[in-house]
């Protein structure tokens, strides 16, 4: 599907000239309690995207920011919209989407703790559960953020639980995927855009982009500063990838069970490419008593959510998981990735293998290849280097 990056060389998009990099916090000039906030979460010095992005975004220009994963573009874009609103003002003014409601649901955690301080309402709005709760804290207290997922969030837009007109920044995390052609999203951010006052500054933050993503954000983005990655930077150096060749389909459940006792040393995550496949390799492996957890989207999501907590608290070490799972999910634990199945796009593979080797931690992704996947394998090689 979209290994072919031949488009992708003739790439004009380039990283904007003469960026200035912040070297601290400090140096941002933020608000007091903002500094405070990042400094109680335990945060020392920005991250490279971080001291290029943040003060591109609090300039109030639209920003294209893409650094690989697990870098901290979580924060920068948090940092940069709670310096940019104005807390005495209790209306919507900054909307955060993307594509998983655990995504949403995480981003709004991280708003929260770098918030703590400032008495910001942030609310995450999401699919799966009934806002009854929420719309009364909404209407009592006011929201000044939303975190959620663009299903959601229109559907309160439409019926004016949310009010639009005062939103000043509008943030699209995962941008790639929330603009794909193959997901639903697309025509769900157009929606929401038009609700947006036209001044409505944009900022759009992935670990990857490409020529006909950025091709779209010219539609509704003014002249952004754009902070890009270079194709074969993509992959972080800390994350070591190999393969196993397990030749045949039925050879996989084997080997994974072979390598069992070394899943369980920190916390692994195993992709399947269906949630078919997720469910058969789960109750495979608790017949043979591994105790594992799963997750995918046709699950309630109040198992989603325990399943999430149990993961994020080390409870449970090994989770099987489709690319629901692929991108943005923070849990620093993770050391190692197991693609059972090989995915079908370069960007999600990206996206899986970076659930490992967290802010700079050491990572191991371990791909099972079949005689079907050789031909794939050696897409990725082109681009990626693999053991
Ligand atoms: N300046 C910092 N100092 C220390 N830790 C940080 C800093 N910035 C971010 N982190 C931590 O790094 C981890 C990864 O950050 P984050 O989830 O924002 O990455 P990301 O770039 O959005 O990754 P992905 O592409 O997977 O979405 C988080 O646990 C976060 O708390």
């Amino acid at each position: 599907m979209s290994f072919n990056r031949e488009s992708d060389k003739q790439l004009k998009f380039k990283t904007s000239k003469k960026l200035k990099i912040s070297s601290s916090f400090e140096s941002m000039k933020l608000k007091d309690d903002l500094l405070r906030g990042i400094y109680s979460y335990g945060f020392e010095a920005p991250s490279a995207i971080q001291s290029r992005a943040i003060t591109q975004i609090i300039s109030g220009k639209d920003v294209i920011a893409q650094a690989q994963s697990g870098t901290g573009k979580t924060a920068t874009f948090t940092i940069g919209m709670l310096q940019a609103i104005d807390l005495k003002n209790k209306d919507l003014q900054a909307l955060i989407l993307s594509p998983t409601r655990e995504l949403a649901s995480q981003i709004h955690q991280v708003v929260s703790n770098l918030g703590d301080y400032m008495n910001v309402q942030s609310f995450a709005i999401t699919g799966g559960k009934t806002m009854k709760d929420d719309i009364k804290k909404i209407q009592r207290n006011g929201c000044q953020v939303v975190s959620g997922t663009p299903g959601r969030v229109l559907d309160m837009f439409k019926r004016q639980m949310l009010k639009s007109r005062n939103i000043k920044m509008l943030i699209l995390d995962e941008a790639d995927e929330l603009l794909s052609e193959t997901l639903g999203f697309k025509q769900q951010i157009y929606d929401i855009f038009t609700k947006l006052p036209p001044s409505c500054q944009v900022v759009v933050v992935s670990a990857t982009m490409n020529k006909d993503i950025l091709e779209i954000t010219k539609k509704f983005m003014n002249d952004p500063v754009k902070i890009l990655v270079k194709r074969d930077e993509i992959s972080l150096e800390g994350i070591k990838q190999y393969y196993v060749n397990v030749e045949r389909e039925e050879w996989k459940f084997d080997t994974l069970c072979d390598l069992y006792d070394s899943l369980t040393i920190t916390q692994c995550v195993i992709f399947c490419n269906s949630k078919k496949k997720v469910d058969w390799l789960s109750q495979k492996l608790i017949q043979n008593n591994f105790a594992i957890v799963s997750m995918h989207g046709d699950m309630e999501q109040d198992e989603r959510d325990r399943v999430m907590n149990e993961f994020r608290t080390g409870q449970s070490r090994v989770l099987v998981s489709t690319d629901v799972w692929a991108r943005g999910i923070d849990v620093q634990q993770v050391s190692l990735v197991i693609n059972y199945d090989l995915c079908e796009n370069l960007e999600n593979y990206i996206h899986r293998i970076g659930r490992s080797g967290r802010f700079g931690r050491k990572g191991i992704a371990i791909n099972f290849i079949t005689k079907n996947d050789v031909l794939l394998l050696k897409q990725i090689e082109k681009i990626i280097k693999l053991r």
